[in-house]
């Protein structure tokens, strides 16, 4: 394929507004093609790829270049560097600088490299992952974190079931197979366009990675229950809660953000629910959320988080997050699932739960729990899994990541309070 002199302007165009890092790079590049309407579809793909390229490599392209590179000079070493693209795939019309700077940057040494580079991470997060990773292990990881996600589905199992959406998705060309480990899963093959798909508009599947999949498995609703999933968003895990609970009982969709827990409405009438109550709330400590203390058979929290192991979605978030936000959220995590516990009737479930990576959202949080609530006990993540025919090797307490299971970075624990 020939790259265009257009779209590498339109690329630096867009890189540059994404390394301002004030929004995130995906609603920085909605916005940018919503006003470049002109750009056309091939166009915006390289757009995307391009951006989302150098901000996965962004340390070891800044080294290449130097701390005073242009976006068109990190486009250009992208795709001199990690593309592998050569000089004849330009194509015509580039400026002779241009030409010269991707000829030059093609041959240039890196020089020696710190781990913190080589990983393409903030110096400051590859220290914490060092704290209980080997800096073999930490490069391992940062490279998984760096391949692009496949696509996964989910499907509703009160509308079809799995075998039945594989076939009538093949049936249509799409190449898929089921997941390995969520009995829910369909792992597509490429990047199908679905959102117009019959089966996608009639609620039958949702996509949705098959590790915050397994979360939903973790609290093992039942037929009848009442539960709440307390950080509920859009929505992803609530749907899977509501299918699993057989569209019976009572299930709470709690969230502070109206915006984010209004995209819930339309997936629920896709969905077929009606056992979804979703609750805007003021705080972890609203009264509506006081009212049904120790009345929950199961609670979920899926804690707000760093979201470090999305990073194969989201590889702005290693630029945007700091020491000092993380310090934030980890305060905001021990108060939520500290309220979010109170529900939880004896002998009930609670599921703590993340994307993130990092100890201190994590198993710290967890541990403090412990320690301050004596109520709780933990149960072992992977024989919760394995009672439901799941195999899967996640440890007592489950920690998925894209180098170990392919799927997004996942923690969660699974916790009783004894009756
Ligand atoms: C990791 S996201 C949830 C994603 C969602 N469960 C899903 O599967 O799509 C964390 C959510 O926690 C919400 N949140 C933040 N503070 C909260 C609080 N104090 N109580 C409840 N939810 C909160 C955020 O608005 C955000 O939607």
């Amino acid at each position: 394929m020939t790259i265009t002199p257009a779209q590498i302007q339109s690329a630096s165009q867009a890189l540059r507004s994404v390394l301002r890092f004030d929004y995130p790079a995906d609603s920085v590049l909605s916005r940018y093609f919503r006003d470049m309407r002109e750009i056309g579809a091939r166009d915006r793909a390289f757009v995307a790829e391009a951006v989302y390229g150098v901000l996965r490599r962004k340390r070891t392209l800044e080294r290449l270049c130097g701390p005073e590179a242009s976006t068109r000079q990190l486009i250009l070493a992208w795709l001199a560097r990690i593309e592998g693209t050569t000089l004849r795939q330009l194509g015509e019309g580039l400026h002779g600088r241009d030409t010269d700077y991707f000829t030059e940057i093609k041959g240039r040494e890196a020089g020696e490299m710190s781990l913190a580079e080589t990983a393409d991470l903030p110096d400051w997060l590859a220290e914490r992952l060092l704290a209980t990773m080997t800096p073999e292990e930490v490069i391992a990881l940062a490279q998984s974190l760096n391949r692009p996600a496949p696509l996964d589905l989910r499907v509703n199992t009160l509308k079809l079931d799995r075998d039945a959406l594989v076939a009538r998705l093949q049936a249509d060309g799409i190449a898929c197979a089921p997941g390995r480990f969520s009995p829910a899963a369909v792992r597509l093959e490429g990047k199908p366009a679905l959102q117009k798909h019959p089966l996608f508009l009639d609620g039958s599947f949702e996509v949705q990675d098959e590790g915050s999949q397994l979360l939903g498995y973790l609290l093992q609703p039942k037929r009848g229950e009442m539960v709440a999933d307390f950080c509920a968003g859009a929505g992803g895990k609530t749907l899977l809660l509501g299918a699993l609970m057989r569209n019976s009982g009572r299930l709470y969709a709690f969230d502070v953000s109206d915006k984010r827990l209004s995209k819930l409405k339309p997936r629920m009438a896709r969905s077929g629910l009606s056992n979804v109550h979703p609750v805007v709330i003021a705080s972890e400590n609203d009264p509506r959320v006081k009212r049904l203390a120790g009345k929950l058979d199961r609670v979920l929290v899926d804690a707000p988080c760093s979201g470090l192991g999305t990073l194969r979605r989201n590889p702005d978030l290693k630029w945007r997050q700091s020491p000092e936000a993380l310090a934030e959220l980890t305060v905001k995590q021990a108060a939520i699932l500290a309220s979010a516990a109170r529900l939880v009737k004896p002998g009930g479930r609670l599921v703590y739960a993340t994307c993130s990576l990092l100890p201190e959202e994590n198993e710290a949080i967890v541990a403090a729990f412990l320690a301050a609530n004596e109520g709780f006990a933990p149960l072992n993540a992977q024989e919760v899994l394995a009672k439901q025919g799941i195999t899967i090797e996640c440890g007592e307490q489950l920690h998925l990541t894209p180098r170990s299971h392919d799927t997004d970075g996942f923690f969660a624990a699974v916790l009783e309070r004894k009756a």
